[in-house]
């Protein structure tokens, strides 16, 4: 089963100029999907047209085979977490421990479990001792480690993340980015992330690329990445392991292009073995 269908969604703020047009595309379940797209592609307006913050103009959206709409949005936000690139407007305990128990007893979670939840989303955002904190006076950075604890202490069945690390230091950004991995390995959750970080598109099952509010191109991150010319256009850039296997083929050291780093140093290594 898709855990997201989207179907001809249309939207438009003003009602006249659509920023989302005709917009079709399915998300399996258990999959770890990425959105890219230039600056005011609309990403950041599909997310909220998936939760059902904004009213789609036309066309239909179904979270878990169900139609989104006025009478499911409560029901099916349940099984949907979000995560914004700005969370200051989602946190609603005083504390950071506060925070991330507001969503683990909506959740109903047992008041005994909550605790060593509470400390083990913190501890793998790297926030244990902020746990007493009050959220508003954390750094950006900081705000979105918790929204993210939020996250990772409920487990919902689909997570969106929107630019949800772009604020987070690059090694905290490869952090955050292994615990996401883990939840869609370990957990099998279906995760769908609008990015500018290429590196976590490279680690993606399926990639959509939005251009003015329409898909572009949908494909595996190779697949996509292989339109070196309608990502430039798009002012999309290619991750630095993709860049740097091609320099290796020039090279006529490697012959297959490949986009994440464990990849290289795999095909490098297989190459020491064989000389
Ligand atoms: N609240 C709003 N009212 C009117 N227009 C809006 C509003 N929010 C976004 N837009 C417009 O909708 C279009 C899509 O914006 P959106 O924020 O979804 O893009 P995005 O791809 O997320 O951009 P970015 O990468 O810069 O975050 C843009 O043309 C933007 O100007």
């Amino acid at each position: 089963m898709d855990a997201i269908q989207v179907m001809n969604l249309t939207f438009s703020y003003d009602g006249q100029n659509d920023v989302i047009k005709d917009v079709s595309f399915s998300i399996p379940k258990g999959s770890y999907t990425t959105i890219i797209g230039h600056n005011g592609s609309g990403k950041s307006t599909i997310a909220k047209l998936l939760i059902g913050l904004l009213p789609a103009k036309s066309g239909e959206i179904r979270i878990l085979g169900k139609t989104l709409n006025e009478e499911s949005v409560y029901e099916l936000r349940n099984h949907v977490g979000i995560v914004f690139q700005n969370p200051d407007n989602q946190f609603i305990g005083s504390t950071v421990a506060d925070d991330i128990a507001f969503g683990l007893e909506n959740h109903c979670v047992p008041q005994e479990e909550m605790q060593a939840i509470i400390e083990s989303s913190a501890k793998k955002v790297g926030m244990m001792e902020y746990l007493d904190s009050e959220p508003t006076k954390l750094s950006g950075g900081q705000k979105q480690r918790v929204a993210i604890a939020g996250i990772l202490a409920i487990e919902p069945e689909i997570i969106l993340f929107d630019e949800s690390t772009s604020m987070l230091d690059p090694q905290g950004k490869a952090s955050i980015n292994a615990q996401i991995k883990q939840l869609h390995t370990q957990k099998d959750r279906t995760i769908l992330s609008i990015t500018h970080d290429m590196e976590e598109v490279a680690q993606s099952d399926f990639v959509i690329v939005l251009k003015d509010g329409e898909v572009a191109m949908t494909g595996s991150p190779m697949e996509i990445f292989a339109h070196a010319k309608e990502m430039e256009e798009m002012k999309l850039d290619i991750p630095f392991a993709l860049k740097f296997s091609k320099e290796l083929i020039k090279e006529k050291i490697t012959d297959q292009p490949v986009c994440t780093l464990e990849e290289v140093v795999k095909q490098l290594c297989q190459l020491k073995s064989t000389t």
